[in-house]
């Protein structure tokens, strides 16, 4: 037991976190496993990730951290989200990863299935990201943790959608915002043949007046045998947020402006 707590003790001091108080470092220790820790440690030898910062969000499923990274050669901040490997809450995944043809299911065992989860978010982020939608670059994956282009500044995170809630009429033109989500959302199904899947007012970002969606593990490929399913959630999900600011827009019709 000492020695598994000293074990995590040098490979907290080889990462190079950046807040020197203990706070920090007690969460870390706390969150990350030795495994993740040896994982975090392989992205800082290839020079991925140059130091650790803070918290950017600790949730069931995964973490997020804010990091200082350096790709292809540039410095960029970095958000490291880290899938938490015990978790209890996977049982869902296999309703998103059953049916996507670009993964094999029937080889997986429960523990692989965290990790392939990670590749599909990385794999959708790129899909997006390739097809124009905004959202995070996504840089490079590892077992349970995803490096990815960090949407804020000076190390802390823009506002998501739900965050802003009563504010977000002060600080955009909400139907000019609905309408760049709309655009985002029919680029998705169109160009990158993807439903996001878990799409809401808390997987949507606000950059310099932009939407951008994060959050993408569970997103599925158009033709997945339930993605109309999701894709009039997504929508009725938006709808319900964007109805308190005023738009009114019917469901079905804008499934239906969505697959063109
Ligand atoms: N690329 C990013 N840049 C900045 N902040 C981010 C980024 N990705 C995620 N975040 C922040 O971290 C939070 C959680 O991220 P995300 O939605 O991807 O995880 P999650 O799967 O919802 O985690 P959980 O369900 O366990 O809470 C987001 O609400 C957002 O505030
Ligand atoms: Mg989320």
């Amino acid at each position: 037991m000492k020695r598994d707590v000293e074990r995590i003790e040098r490979l907290l001091d080889r990462l190079r976190i950046k807040e020197k108080d203990s706070e920090a470092r007690k969460i870390y220790a706390e969150v990350f496993d030795e495994r993740t820790l040896k994982t975090l440690y392989k992205l800082s030898a290839k020079g991925l990730i140059q130091a650790l910062g803070g918290v950017v969000s600790t949730g069931k499923e995964a973490n997020v951290f804010y990091a200082d990274g350096r790709i292809d050669g540039d410095d960029r901040p970095l958000a490291v989200k880290i899938y938490r490997i015990e978790t209890t809450e996977f049982f869902k995944m296999d309703e998103y990863l059953f049916g996507d043809k670009r993964f094999d299911m029937r080889r997986i065992s429960r523990k692989e299935l965290i990790f392939i989860w990670v590749e599909k978010e990385f794999r959708n982020l790129e899909r997006a990201h390739n097809a124009g939608v905004n959202v995070p670059e996504p840089y490079e994956y590892l077992k349970n943790v995803l490096l990815m282009e960090f949407l804020g500044e000076d190390e802390r995170p823009y506002p998501t959608l739900f965050e802003l809630k009563r504010e977000l009429p002060e600080v955009v033109n909400v139907e000019d915002l609905y309408a760049k989500v709309k655009e985002n959302l029919i680029r998705l199904y169109r160009k990158a043949e993807l439903v996001h899947a878990d799409l809401s007012e808390y997987n949507i970002v606000l950059k310099n007046d932009e939407p951008y969606f994060i959050d993408m593990g569970q997103s599925v490929l158009a033709d997945h045998p339930l993605a109309s399913e999701y894709l009039e959630r997504d929508v009725r999900n938006l709808l319900r947020f964007f109805s308190k600011y005023g738009v009114k827009e019917r469901p079905e019709e804008v499934v239906t402006e969505i697959k063109g």
